[in-house]
């Protein structure tokens, strides 16, 4: 779920709830749409953060919803929401305190800024999944970074600190102090200012030299690597759409891509070895014991049973 409050008189705060990550299940998706519209239509309302409760900011889509349609479709799609934000006539910050990952990093790149703790980090690790940002992050990031920086996130999946994230230019600021106060201090400056500017997918992408031979170039380096994955190849012409068309023929170009992804064997394969990873923590023995009741026995005696001497 999602939830609204009003701080300082005319600042919305959205906080996304759902642990442990903020994942963006059905429910906060249903609650955050809700929020935004909410937050547009009271006049009271000049500006807007969305935040994540109890400290991450977001880790992306609900993985669990993934290969089950029922569960994607009862909610709204995460596309619709990030356009609902992006075009909100009033300013909203993303206030990133842990991590913004896939969905959640899309989110704050439909905001119209970005504000992060300094020990947050961001990425578009869906290549991983055997994906690829599919709610408007292959066209976003590009247009706000450059293709290389673009590329180089989305193909590696790579999880980026704030502090090179605000060198990139994908923070607009870093804090040390509380960021959703910072992010509300800030929105408030910014009320009344225009935001034409400020939406990712009004803008061009910034131009490249040799177009074709970059991405020519970029696509043989990626198959080297890929071994097979078609996620990697499909994340380098997601992004050579941002760089060449328009961005709504981009978003039609990144929701085909993502939708055959997304049906694959090495997507499926992916999320097991996601799930099953974490699951091979949670040990338990014959005896009862499990890994989280389990606790050291304290060290009452020590002896050495023995030496191995080497010489050469
Ligand atoms: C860094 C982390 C976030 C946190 O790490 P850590 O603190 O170490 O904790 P963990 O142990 O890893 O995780 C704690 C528990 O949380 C669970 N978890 C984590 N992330 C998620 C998540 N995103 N969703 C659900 N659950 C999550 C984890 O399993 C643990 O629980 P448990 O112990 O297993 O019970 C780290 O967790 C991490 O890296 N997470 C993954 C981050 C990530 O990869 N995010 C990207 C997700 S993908 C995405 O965001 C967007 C994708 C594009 C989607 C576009 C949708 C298009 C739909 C098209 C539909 C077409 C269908 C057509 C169908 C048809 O026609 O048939």
């Amino acid at each position: 779920m999602a939830q609204y409050r009003i701080v300082s008189g005319s600042v919305a705060v959205i906080s996304i709830q759902n642990p442990p990550v903020n994942a963006l299940s059905a429910a906060v998706r249903n609650g955050l749409l809700l929020s935004v519209r909410t937050a547009s239509s009271d006049p009271l309302v000049r500006s807007v953060v969305i935040s994540g409760h109890n400290g991450p900011f977001c880790g992306g889509a609900d993985i669990k919803e993934f290969g089950n349609v029922s569960h994607l479709e009862s909610g709204p799609h995460l596309v619709e929401i990030f356009e609902s934000v992006e075009a909100l006539a009033k300013p909203v910050v993303a206030a990133i305190e842990g991590f913004a990952l896939g969905g959640g990093l899309e989110l704050a790149l439909a905001c119209h800024y970005r504000f992060g703790h300094s020990e947050a980090r961001v990425g578009l690790p869906e290549v991983s999944l055997g994906l690829l940002p599919g709610a408007g992050g292959s066209q976003r990031l590009p247009r706000l970074l450059g293709v290389r920086a673009a590329l180089d996130m989305i193909v590696t999946g790579r999880h980026v600190a704030a502090g090179e994230a605000l060198n990139l230019g994908l923070l607009d600021r870093v804090t040390d102090g509380n960021t959703v106060d910072a992010a509300v201090r800030f929105a408030q400056s910014v009320e009344g200012k225009p935001l034409d500017d400020r939406r990712l997918g009004n803008r061009p992408c910034p131009p490249l030299e040799n177009i074709d031979a970059f991405f020519e170039d970029a696509l043989n380096r990626v198959r080297g690597r890929a071994r097979g994955a078609a996620a990697p190849l499909a994340c380098v012409q997601a992004v050579r759409g941002a760089a060449t068309l328009p961005f709504l023929q981009g978003m039609a170009l990144e929701k085909r891509l993502v939708e055959t992804l997304m049906t694959s064997g090495q997507a499926q394969a992916s999320r097991y070895c996601f799930f099953t990873e974490r699951g091979a923590a949670r040990w338990t023995t014959p005896t009862g014991a499990r890994w989280d009741t389990c606790r050291a026995r304290p060290i009452s005696t020590a002896a050495v049973i023995g030496i191995y001497a080497s010489c050469i």
